[in-house]
């Protein structure tokens, strides 16, 4: 039996020495509290007999037992002095806690969270075969049947449950991406696109991974599925401590897009965005246990040198070091989890021990890490809407204007008794320091919007340095390269120079990001200037106020409310303008973008279509269909701007011919044909759509446009696929 868990609230009265309701993880506490939540799990089942030297004494204490005197069966003794080897956590699961409960009392309530705008992250820590990957994906099957138990399969595959049916429940719209990466020998792969290079990971601070597939999902079992197929990617091999090892550490990453406006994908760019990361790490290993050698051995030594990195990190942030002041960049585990360990992240830690004896220097070093992690204390904030982010220009105009509102009530006040009517010199210093700081805060605002227009460049600059990054990072892909073929001396110039490019693109995104923190330096210093300036010439207006004459003060105050009205409409008209051309290039990059995405997908179709033909092969019809429905689809571009009625015969094809009842052939003579032998030329540039033919084979076929129709109803009532089509966003950023 499980150990009696009160189900998860925000009113518990148990709290720990931190104040926090210690036995349960709720909604509210998750808001409340910044710090770490830290959960402790037991492996199970044990082995019968085997001596055990961790033991959870109640839901959320656990003590270790160096010498093992105790046996599995060990009863609690109360007079026993265990006090330094006791360790509390906000949660313990012992051998019994199913998956329900270490999902119901960890992740459950993050998932309203994210939902709602917070970013999570749930990460998994412990000895190699400790129950990591158990706790955080197995996928449990209902007997006698494919489908799958979500309730006692892994935190993973209960959240995507959970998490289609809150969005369901709620009145915006959202996407949902998922992006599964593994870090492996310090290497980044991309899960979903199991053939691609190793990623590139950018940035320190707003850390990128440049290339890294999003792929849309719109059900609990297209996520399930996706992850299932990314998993089989993983690197897990046999060890002697875990037969089915994880060699990598994963991280699967689920990006909540909100939005109120029409599905189409591009209006979800500039919307709030919300992340959920799952981090399954790889287990720290002893060759005591592990018996590794060799690849295996090697292995091991990147992860428990990323796993140090990774403790060295944990260890800083819980003595208070800032975040900008801990080593992040010793792996790329750590500079990926910098983030969510130390920033904008409600984190939850799972750490994982297995009670036997044998490893008590691991469950040790894992409870010691856990207690650790519980004194990590972070801001958390929900994230706004991308798009308020970006016209900081606003805030002047709204800084400006309630200064025009605070001028005018100022000239409405009437003047105290004390007026002197004739100005003297002290009243004439005043008016000149008023007028001087008035040019001054002026002039501050003139250079924050010139900042803010900077940054606005340097952000269009970067995402510009991505799309180049992303290009040769394609070009570097292996995806469509032979394998075991030699390489001859202009593919290596090749690779040569696609490296080049890639360091030349990372040293300018390196100074770009720079320049950019310099800006953002330089604005908050003249922010802070601006702010005392303000402050300066509002006490100076008050001493005005009793020392000049009423009239004279009025027109100074109207002259600075009419010069402000001015400095605001100029300023909007600007930043409108400079937001504007901002959108635009974002708009034409993303246009890009999906222009090339589509001339590539239209070549790879048509190369496709050739082959299959030129073989022969016999296609299935659910393929058939996506052919037809691509078909209808090109075709409707040309027939867009035609009456629609027309027959076909009278659109302008003049190399077509209506061949037998169903299909249109090409005439030999056709100016889309193709010489065989230059198919296999990856080098010939194939136009949209553009039907292929060979002289001595058998001619393209098309489908009757009737056919097309009737398809596409078919198509449409079709299931959605399985694993649905990868999108391009811009990368996101941790
Ligand atoms: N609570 C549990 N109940 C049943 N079986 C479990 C439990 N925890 C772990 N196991 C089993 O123990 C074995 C090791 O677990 P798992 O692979 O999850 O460990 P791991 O910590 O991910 O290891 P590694 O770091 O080597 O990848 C697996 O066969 C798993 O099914």
């Amino acid at each position: 039996m499980s150990m009696k868990r009160n189900p998860p609230s925000s009113t518990s009265t148990t709290q720990n020495n931190d104040g926090l309701s210690a036995s349960m993880i709720t909604a509210q506490t998750l808001t409340k509290k910044e710090r770490i939540k830290v959960v402790v799990r037991v492996k199970s089942p044990l082995i019968k007999g085997s001596k055990k030297c961790v033991f959870a004494i109640n839901n959320k204490t656990i003590i270790l037992e160096e010498k093992g005197k105790y046996s599995s069966e060990f009863q609690r003794d109360k007079s026993l002095n265990v006090k330094k080897n006791t360790f509390t956590f906000d949660s313990v699961f012992d051998e019994n806690a199913s998956q329900e409960d270490v999902y119901n009392f960890t992740t459950k309530c993050l998932i309203n969270e994210v939902v709602s705008g917070y970013n999570g992250m749930v990460f998994a820590y412990g000895a190699t075969g400790s129950g990591k990957t158990y706790t955080m994906m197995a996928m449990n099957y209902k007997e006698n049947s494919g489908s799958i138990n979500i309730s006692e399969s892994g935190i993973i595959i209960q959240a995507f449950k959970d998490l289609f049916s809150i969005i369901e429940e709620q009145s915006e719209r959202f996407i949902i991406t998922l992006s599964y990466m593994e870090i492996y020998n310090e290497n980044i792969r991309d899960l979903f696109n199991k053939d691609s290079n190793f990623l590139e990971l950018r940035g320190n601070n707003n850390v990128q991974i440049i290339g890294l597939s999003e792929i849309v999902v719109t059900s609990p079992q297209q996520a399930i599925n996706l992850l299932h197929k990314g998993n089989e990617t993983r690197s897990m091999r046999y060890t002697g401590a875990n037969c089915v090892s994880s060699r990598s550490h994963a991280v699967l990453v689920i990006v909540l897009r909100q939005s109120t406006e029409q599905q189409d994908y591009e209006r979800f760019i500039n919307t709030r965005q919300s992340k959920l990361l799952f981090v399954d790490l790889a287990g720290s290993e002893r060759a005591k246990h592990t018996k590794n050698k060799g690849k295996r051995l090697q292995e091991g030594g990147h992860i428990n040198k990323s796993l140090l990195a990774l403790g060295n990190c944990i260890s800083a942030l819980c003595n208070g070091t800032k975040a900008q002041h801990v080593n992040f960049r010793d792996s790329k585990l750590t500079r990926l989890l910098k983030e969510p360990l130390s920033g904008n992240y409600q984190t939850i830690m799972i750490a994982q021990v297995n009670p036997l004896l044998e490893f008590i220097e691991e469950s040790k070093n894992t409870l010691t890490y856990a207690t650790k992690a519980m004194g990590i204390s972070k801001q958390i904030r929900r994230n706004v809407n991308v798009s308020c982010q970006v016209p900081l220009y606003q805030n002047l105009i709204v800084e400006l204007r309630d200064e025009i509102t605070r001028l005018k009530s100022k000239i409405k006040e009437e003047n105290n008794g004390n007026k002197i009517l004739n100005e003297n010199d002290k009243a004439m210093q005043l008016k000149n320091e008023i007028i001087a700081l008035f040019e001054e805060k002026m002039k501050l605002r003139r250079q924050l919007l010139d900042i803010d227009s900077n940054i606005l460049f340097l952000k269009t600059e970067i995402e510009k340095q991505n799309q180049l990054m992303s290009y040769w990072q394609s070009k570097n892909n292996k995806l469509y390269r032979f394998k075991n073929s030699t390489k001859n001396i202009n593919e290596t110039n090749m690779d040569r120079s696609i490296e080049e490019n890639i360091r030349n693109i990372t040293s300018n995104l390196d100074s770009i990001e720079n320049e950019k923190d310099h800006y953002f330096q330089l604005r908050s210093e003249i922010e802070e200037k601006l702010k005392y300036t303000k402050q300066r010439a509002v006490s100076l207006e008050n001493e005005l106020h009793v020392s000049v004459d009423e009239e004279a003060e009025k027109e100074l105050l109207l002259l600075f409310c009419r010069v402000n009205e001015l400095e605001t409409d100029k300023l909007s008209i600007q930043g409108d303008r400079m937001m504007d051309a901002y959108e635009l290039h974002r708009s034409e990059q993303l246009l890009n973008r999906y222009q090339e995405q589509q001339k590539i997908s239209d070549r790879i179709i048509t190369k496709q279509r050739q082959l299959i033909e030129e073989k022969k092969i016999s296609m299935p019809s659910d393929l058939q269909s996506l052919y037809n429905l691509y078909q209808q689809e090109i075709h409707a571009i040309t027939l867009q701007n035609k009456d629609f009625n027309n027959t076909i015969d009278q659109i302008n094809f003049p190399d077509v011919e209506r061949s037998g009842k169903s299909f249109f052939t090409i005439n030999n003579e056709s100016k889309f044909k193709r010489k065989a032998d230059s198919w296999s030329d990856s080098s010939q540039e194939w136009s949209i759509g553009e039907p292929v033919s060979d002289d001595n084979k058998s001619p393209v076929h098309f489908p009757k446009v009737d056919d097309i129709i009737l398809n596409i109803e078919n198509d449409r009532s079709l299931n959605p696929s399985p694993i649905p089509p990868a999108v391009l966003f811009p990368p996101i950023t941790f």
